[in-house]
């Protein structure tokens, strides 16, 4: 890319530079004909769409090479790596190449894999392998047999010995045959009395959960951030305002070999691959007909006798559902799909808006004049991006413009046109997608091994609750909600479902705004618009933003020197903020927080009621600090919090390490104010410390600490909070203190429900298991309770 750039004419990139929308069809076209006229051009883009050059084909040589791997780590016991090879050898093996007998190398591979995980003990996942094996070679002997095995494993004797008479029907070797009764015999014998459970191994249903949303959505103008959404009718809080799924979505680069491309889970260890490429991995063959629109599956004979246990296997009526999708999905990875090298090498959202267009053009029935611009009706900052961006824009358009053009099964045509409507699309792509972030997966069980002590698995409750960017979406309606930085609404993700929620009550008409990162208490206003600006091109102006908020002032603020006062010393940066413009009346109407009174009050005791402040002084009784010194005295203590952040993550604490903190985190008391972030990060750092050292009482010290700052920095129900309460419930619970645990785990329920509603448990099993927990304790000190008085009467 970077050499084509060099090469582009002074000329066409002047017009670049100052092109605006309507102005893109000729920069467009004269950038893809002087493209056209360049060999390094058509070099660059066939080796993206040449399949006889890609890595990503199938390829039976590459496939039978990692079998044989598998196999040899199979039988010297690496189960592990085993599965691994297996995963990768499934990838490259053709599907419909006939291979042994009237075996595929597929259902070969399939088996292999299943007899590895019955090995592991991961029993539904060898039936589920075993039932793909069956889908393709319904008269593979070895698959009916490993089947029966593991149903014999799960104690579904029924069907373990209907697939043990099917091996049997299908084995050709007498001995083996003698094998598989005397298996057979095992069961009826010993337990075929036993009540005998029918079990169905159906593959996985993603991202089925849904609760009912009754509340009327209106797409409205306003003055400051063009359209924006609101209600009909007042919406209670946590009322599930939408769930939708995307218009089109990509799975992150860095999770392709951990996630299934089209769910966007984490992969289980019997992950599916797609039917024609090396590239996606399912999680079941449900995802991957969806994505690509095919499988592997080969027709079964209905008339061979076996059907009816056959049918029992749910897998194929999973997939027909799938594919008869009356929604309009389109299968998204269906054009990437013959194993060309654009889709893996392309930026995640410049393949993104190939899907987006194939989808608009095979739903609208595409012609020249329906642009998918209009198709999407979606807001773009074409005109306001930079020269560099215009430029790269064009490149990547015009290379995308080439690779659909070469695909077999859309029509996109080769012109400048085309390649501008990509330009308006990835604008469109970069102002309107969300990220798709799931919650890292935690320990589903908290229970109390030893009081007092926290196991290591206790211990991953004390530390921060990880989420993962596992993908890119565009979804139609919720691109309409603009962002604010108090936002009343929370949108959260179920697989590549969005869930969108009200956290506060809001009244009929009043904008419904979500955060798009930034929010009042995390940052301050200068860092919250800093943030907007560089990543969304725009000035935010949400009322989070336009009224002076506490945490705005004590986020970042110095202490006051002066004994006993409790006022804020800002620095240099408060000079300029747009509150200067704001009058007395106003502000004070706005502002929400007592404490503003006390450690603002001099903020309005100007003459004429405007907004000014003395950096270096306090703003309550005017006593100054040396703002240079403060901060190098802070630099230097926060360094040694630095310090105790990263052994954090070795889980290994030197001891001086702890002296040091401690010091540090005095010092950093004394110069910033009690309210400023920075001490409540250093204050969770050390609980989190003392909780992997088993100092649980100075953890509960320091956490309870961290709880008491951002309770000034945030509202009192944000999640935030609740995830701090988690830490401590933990804490408090292993040192038996039952009614202030108690007490923060009910606090932190219903912080979870207001955010998450009936998805809370789903999304964080551990809750259920806090709260069992709890009550034990509670049931453990009343008994205590009634014996001691028993004892006494
Ligand atoms: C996802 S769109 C939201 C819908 C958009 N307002 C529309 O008319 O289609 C994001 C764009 O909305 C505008 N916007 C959203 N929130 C805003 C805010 N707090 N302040 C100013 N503009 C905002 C910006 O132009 C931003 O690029």
């Amino acid at each position: 890319m970077e050499k084509l750039k060099s090469l582009i004419p002074s000329n066409i990139k002047q017009r670049i530079a100052q092109s605006t929308a309507e102005q893109l069809p000729s920069t467009c076209s004269s950038l893809l004909d002087f493209f056209l006229s360049l060999q390094i051009f058509h070099t660059a883009v066939e080796e993206l769409t040449d399949s006889q050059r890609s890595l990503c084909s199938k390829n039976i040589e590459t496939a039978l090479d990692l079998k044989q791997k598998g196999n040899n780590c199979f039988t010297s016991g690496n189960y592990d790596k085993a599965l691994s090879f297996y995963t990768q050898a499934l990838r490259f093996a053709p599907m419909n190449d006939a291979y042994e007998d009237e075996k595929n190398l597929v259902s070969i591979l399939y088996i292999n894999r299943a007899s590895t995980l019955h090995k592991m003990g991961l029993l539904m996942e060898c039936v589920r392998d075993c039932d793909r094996a069956i889908e393709i070679s319904p008269s593979y002997a070895k698959a009916w047999y490993r089947r029966g095995k593991a149903n014999a494993s799960l104690e579904s004797y029924k069907d373990a010995v209907d697939d043990l008479n099917l091996a049997m029907d299908k084995e050709l070797s007498i001995c083996r045959k003698s094998q598989i009764q005397d298996e057979i015999d095992i069961i009826v014998n010993e337990v075929g009395k036993k009540s005998s459970p029918i079990t169905k191994h159906n593959e996985k249903n993603p991202g089925s959960l849904a609760e009912p949303h009754l509340m009327e959505l209106q797409c409205v103008s306003t003055p400051a951030k063009g359209r924006g959404m609101s209600s009909v009718t007042d919406i209670p809080q946590a009322s599930l305002i939408l769930s939708e799924e995307p218009y089109a979505a990509i799975l992150s680069k860095a999770c392709r070999d951990t996630h299934c491309h089209f769910c966007m889970n984490e992969l289980p260890k019997d992950s599916v691959p797609c039917a024609s490429c090396s590239i996606p991995l399912y999680c079941s063959w449900k995802c991957q007909v969806q994505a690509g629109g095919m499988n592997s599956r080969i027709s079964i004979n209905n008339n061979s006798g076996i059907d009816r246990h056959i049918s029992s296997i749910s897998l194929a009526s999973n997939c027909e559902n799938a594919l008869a999708d009356s929604n309009g999905n389109i299968p998204e990875h269906r054009h990437e799909c013959k194993g060309v090298n654009w889709p893996r090498v392309l930026p995640s959202e410049i393949v993104l808006a190939g899907r987006v267009i194939v989808k608009s053009m095979e739903q609208r029935n595409f012609s020249r004049t329906t642009a998918p611009i209009e198709a999407l009706e979606l807001t773009h900052n074409y005109v306001h991006m930079p020269l560099d961006v215009k430029l790269e824009l064009h490149m990547y358009s015009i290379v995308l413009t080439y690779c659909l053009h070469h695909c077999s099964t859309v029509e996109f045509p080769l012109a400048g046109d085309s390649a501008a409507q990509l330009v308006i699309l990835i604008c469109q792509i970069r102002v309107n997608s969300m990220a798709v972030v799931h919650m890292k997966s935690q320990e589903s069980n908290w229970s109390l091994e030893h009081p007092g002590k926290l196991s290591p698995r206790e211990v991953s409750f004390t530390s921060n609750i990880e989420q993962v960017k596992v993908g890119q979406a565009i979804y139609s309606t919720a691109s309409m909600f603009n962002h604010s930085c108090q936002p009343n609404i929370h949108a959260y993700f179920q697989s590549r479902t969005l869930f969108i929620r009200s956290t506060e009550l809001v009244t009929a008409g009043y904008p419904l705004e979500l955060s798009y990162g930034p929010q009042v208490g995390q940052w301050d206003l200068r860092e919250r618009q800093q943030l907007l600006e560089d990543q969304y091109a725009f000035k935010c102006q949400c009322s989070g933003c336009l009224d002076l908020n506490f945490s705005d002032l004590a986020i970042n603020a110095f202490s006051c020197p002066h004994p006993g006062c409790f006022g804020v010393v800002v620095d240099g940066s408060w000079v300029n903020r747009p509150y200067c413009t704001l009058k007395c009346p106003l502000l004070i109407d706005n502002v929400k927080r007592e404490d503003i009174n006390r450690v603002g009050r001099r903020l309005f005791e100007q003459q004429d009621g405007s907004f000014r402040v003395d950096p270096g002084r306090c703003l309550n009784c005017g006593s100054s600090r040396d703002l240079e010194l403060s901060q190098l005295q802070s630099e230097k203590a926060w360094s040694c919090i630095k310090r105790l952040q990263d052994v954090l993550l070795s889980k290994k604490i030197p001891e001086n390490i702890f002296s040091d903190a401690m010091e540090a985190i005095r010092l950093l008391r004394s110069t910033w104010h009690a309210y400023n972030k920075i001490i409540a990060q250093a204050e969770d750092s050390l609980a989190e410390a003392f909780c992997l050292t088993g100092d649980l009482q100075r953890a509960m010290h320091h956490c309870k600490a961290s709880v008491q700052i951002l309770e000034k920095l945030y509202h009192p129900k944000h999640i935030v909070i609740g995830n701090e309460l988690v830490k401590l419930s933990s804490i408090e619970l292993s040192l038996g203190d039952r009614s202030n645990a108690m007490d923060n785990i009910i606090r932190l329920c219903e912080v979870f429900t207001l955010y998450y509603g009936s998805h809370a448990p789903k999304i964080f099993p551990y809750l259920e298991s806090l709260q069992k927990e709890a009550s034990k304790l509670d049931e453990e000190g009343h008994n205590l309770h009634s014996n001691n008085s028993s004892e006494g009467t």
